[in-house]
Order: structure tokens, then sequence, then C-alpha cells
């Protein structure tokens, strides 16, 4: 693929005018890629661990902010790479990230790139390398979210839309963004970065991009059309639109980063559940609160986007897939074999529901709602209050997937897995009791504010508790090995053999 064109920016923060656009640097790519085979995939936010990566190429690249060659100035340069790598094992269907040729993959990732002669001894950690040739000659290139000077500029961009290059800076109207927020790279194990201005704003930087608006920010603009305060509402996003690649359609823009609100003093339901397992408290009264805001925000879903109903053809798709994601997941590992075809009797019974004539509602749901997902402000017994962020869905997902409308018990099933890995990990010595006591506090307050019982609909919930297994199986054994048991212990109950 060609180097697209070199973007250059303002170096102040921006205005109304159009930027100026120059061409592009020759051998930027080639003098980074050694530098960033070595160092991206150490990063926790690399989705293709564990493959080599066999190449890069450019989609685009922008200068937010020149760089001065005597080191005066730290620059900032914004790029989407491709990064080439060979196809997964067992691999069935795409993330939908990347293109494919072949046995090949390129999943597109988000970099943001800082520049300076020398990196203050703060900044060490930072280190991504020291390009030969190219324009970065001579610069020591770093990851800028450390920086706290580049960090600020970017809040600037946000403050002040408007386009640079193949970048859109846009503002809800509405939305004020005081000028002066001090910014703090979030340290949590995440699947993208986060920054936090000033305890005021979290800036969400998706790490892993693909064509389409991200859920995680339509469903949250959504929900604030309808008036749901239990989702921070987007004050500001930034988007690319790249160049046609070959001879191909213009892709759609690519969502790269959302500002919303800050939950100060927050605590997410993961922590606050394994300080009470550690506390040996009760987490009912919070998972029941928990259960009603869930309820509360996929009725403000289903009546602020569109809905439709599964038939039978769409409930024996539904159950194909799940069928589908169990055998690839089985490829890669195998621990899961022995289990597979018990298991694939869980998709079996919901599609001969389908073929019964019972039909489903679907909407769009979060997609990955987990404990970590949902954060509490206040003290749960002092009318602390729930709110529920992270709109992506499961990350491995093709993005067509995640948007499309889905029975909202997926994203019951996922908490109440939830629930089963804080009783493993927060080590109760009766965790299924636990977890067990905890779902049905939270079944109840789901059914409280929505009306619907999820346990009234068994073979639907164990066919999408079964399918989630089945996904953090083939998540744990590519991020966390060591809690790969965690799941496996849920694979087998749900396959009807004993713990
Ligand atoms: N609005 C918010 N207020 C307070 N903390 C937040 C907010 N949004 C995210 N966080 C914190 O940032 C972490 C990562 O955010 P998340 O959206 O889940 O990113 P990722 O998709 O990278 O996992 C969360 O676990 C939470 O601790
Ligand atoms: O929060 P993310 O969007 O990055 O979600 C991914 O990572 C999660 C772990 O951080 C993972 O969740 C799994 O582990 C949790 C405990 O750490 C547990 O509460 C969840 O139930 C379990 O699924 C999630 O699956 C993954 O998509």
């Amino acid at each position: 693929m060609p180097e697209a064109p070199f973007s250059r920016g303002a170096q102040h923060p921006p205005t109304a005018a159009p930027f100026a656009t120059a061409a592009g640097p020759s051998g930027l790519l080639t003098s980074l890629a050694p530098l960033l085979a070595e160092w991206l995939p150490r990063q926790r936010w690399f989705a293709g661990k564990g493959r080599p990566v066999t190449g890069f190429a450019l989609v685009c690249v922008t200068e937010l902010l020149p760089w001065r060659a005597d080191g005066g100035t730290p620059g900032l340069l914004h790029l989407l790479v491709r990064a080439q790598q060979p196809e997964p094992p067992g691999h069935r269907h795409g993330s939908g990230c990347g293109h494919r040729r072949g046995a090949a993959a390129s999943d597109c990732y988000q970099l943001l790139l800082g520049a300076r002669r020398t990196l203050p001894p703060p900044l060490a950690p930072a280190l991504i390398g020291r390009p030969r040739g190219g324009p970065l000659d001579g610069q020591t290139v770093y990851e800028a979210l450390f920086d706290p000077r580049l960090t600020t500029l970017l809040l600037e961009r946000l403050r002040m839309p408007g386009r640079l290059g193949p970048l859109r800076f846009v503002r809800e109207p509405s939305s004020t963004i005081p000028p002066v927020l001090p910014p703090r790279l979030m340290t949590a194990e995440q699947s993208n970065s986060s920054v936090v201005y000033g305890d005021t704003f979290i800036l969400k930087l998706f790490r892993r991009v693909s064509p389409g608006t991200n859920p995680d920010l339509e469903l949250p603009r959504a929900l604030a059309r309808t008036g749901c305060t239990r989702v921070p509402a987007p004050a500001a996003w930034f988007e690319a639109e790249p160049p046609a690649e070959g001879a191909g359609p213009r892709p759609e823009p690519f969502t790269l980063g959302v500002l919303q609100p800050f939950l100060a003093g927050s605590r997410d339901g993961w922590q606050l559940a394994l300080d009470t397992l550690a506390a040996r408290g009760d987490f009912t009264g919070a998972a029941r609160a928990l259960g009603h805001a869930t309820a509360e925000v996929h009725l403000a879903m289903a009546r602020g986007l569109p809905t439709s109903v599964l038939r039978r053809p769409q409930i024996e798709h539904l159950a194909a897939a799940m069928s589908e994601r169990l055998d690839s997941a089985a490829a890669a590992v195998p621990a899961l074999q022995p289990y597979r075809t018990a298991l694939h009797g869980a998709y079996e019974d919901l599609a001969a529901l389908g073929r019964a004539g019972r039909t489903w509602t679907a909407q769009r749901i979060h997609g990955d709602l987990h404990l970590g997902q949902a954060l509490l402000t206040g003290s749960e017994g002092g009318g602390g209050r729930w709110s529920l962020i992270d709109f992506e869905g499961e990350p491995s997902r093709p993005l067509a997937e995640r948007r499309r409308p889905q029975p909202p018990v997926r994203d019951i099933a996922g908490m109440l897995r939830s629930f089963d890995y804080a009783a493993a990990v927060g080590c109760h010595e009766h965790p299924q009791e636990w977890a067990g006591r905890t779902r049905a506090a939270y079944c109840a307050g789901y059914a409280d504010a929505s009306g619907t019982d999820p346990r009234d609909e068994p073979e639907l919930l164990r066919a999408h508790e079964t399918d989630k297994a089945v996904y953090e199986v083939l998540y744990e054994a590519r991020h966390r090995p060591d809690w790969l048991s965690v799941p496996m212990t849920a694979i087998r109950r749900l396959a009807g053999l004993r713990t």
C-alpha cells in the first residue's frame, strides 16, 4: 500500500480555519516498522497476541503537533496502521476490524506517537524507540498518552472542534469543556486506553479500530436522547475519514475516541464484589439494584433504537452462530473439546424452541456486560447509583454483528457469568452458593423494573450463558491463561458435569 498523505496540523489548538495539508514524508513507516513490530505486541490492547507481525501498512497519518528538530517542543503524530499477521489457528470468521487475504489478516490500530529529541525521565516507560532515517531521524518516539503536554492538546482539539486532514473533531453543542483540566493516563487493565481530565472528563481512545460508528459512541448518544441518565453521555468525539484503499469505495469513518463525564469517586462492580467477598459481606442488595439499572437501560434502548422479532429462521441462525463460535473456540483451545457435544445441546434446545414457533424480541444491547462495566457512585447502602459504561460490545466480534439487535438476555447472561467470576476469584468457600444468591437478586431486580424475569426463559438463558462462557475461554486463553480455569469450571457445569 502506498504511503498515505501526511496531514500537517496547526501548531496551536484548532480554529475553524481549514488546515493545510502537505505531501506525505517518505520513509516514515519504514523507519517506524521495526520499532512498532517490537512494541505493539507488548501492549495490553494488541488483539493479535501469539502471532508474529509480518509487516505494516499506513492507512493515514496526521501531524497533530509538529516537532522541533532542536528538541524544543514535543511533536504529536496520529497514525492508523494495519498490522499484518497470519490468521489465528481455527479462525472461522474475521473480527471485522481488519482485511483478510489468504491466510493473512491485518487489523487496524490507532497510534498516538510523541516525538522528542530526548525523553525526560518520567516519560521513560513510554519509550517506543529511536527511528533510523525517515522524517523522525534523530527523534525519540514514545507513547504520547503518557505525556501531559500531548494529552492536553488532544482535549484542546475536542474543545474546539474542526477538521485536521482525515481527522474530524466533534463536540456536542450542549456540552461545555473547560480549557485547563490536568490529564492523567489510566493505568487499569483495558482493551483500549483512557485519559482522565481533572476528574471531570474521561477520553477513551479506541485502539483496534474499524470502519463504522463504534457502538460505544452510538448507544450512549442514543440513550442520552431518550433521557436515560444511567450512562454517561458523550460530550465530544473524534473520527477519521481515511482515503479509499486501492480501487475500493471510501470506507465509513472510523470512531477513534469519545470524551464523556468522569464519574468521580465511583467504584466498579467488580472491585465492589471482591471487597464484599473479602469482608464476607452481602452483595445481594447491590445485585438487585444493578438488575434494576440494567433493565432501565434495556427499556431505554428498546424505546430509542430499532427492535425486531426473532422467529424460527433468526433463532436457528442465532443457534447456528453460537455453535460455530463453539467449534471455532474448541479448535483454538483444546480444553473445550470434551464438552463440545454437551454444549451444542444447549444451542439445539434453543433452535428447537424456534422450530416449535417460539419468538423473542431483539433490540440493541450493551453487548459485553460484566461487573467491571458497572460503576457505583455513592455507597450502595446509602442510596448509591449504578451507571453502565463501555457499550463497545465484545471486542473480538465483527462490528456489524455487535451493532445488530439481539435478545437482551445476552447482557443478563454476561452479568451472571461475572458473579461466577467474582465468587471464584474472591475465593468464596461456597462459590456456587454465593453466585446463586447474587444471580437470583440480580434477576429479581431486573424483573421488578422490566416486568420480565430472565429465569422464565431457561433455554434462552442457558444458551447465552454457554455462548458467553465459550467466549471467555477464548478470551482467557489469549489474555490471561492463569484465569482459564474460571470459565472452564462454568463450561463443565453448563455441560451438565460435576465441577
Ligand atoms: N465515565 C467514567 N467515569 C469513571 N470511570 C470510568 C468512566 N468510564 C470508564 N471508566 C473507568 O475506565 C475503565 C475502562 O473503561 P472502559 O470503557 O471499560 O474501557 P475498555 O473498553 O478499554 O475496557 C473502567 O473500568 C472504569 O474504571
Ligand atoms: O472490559 P472489556 O471490554 O475489556 O472486556 C474484556 O475484558 C474483561 C476482563 O477485563 C472480560 O471479562 C471477564 O473477566 C471479568 C473479570 O475480570 C469478569 O467479570 C467477566 O464476567 C468476564 O467475562 C470480558 O469478557 C472481555 O470482553
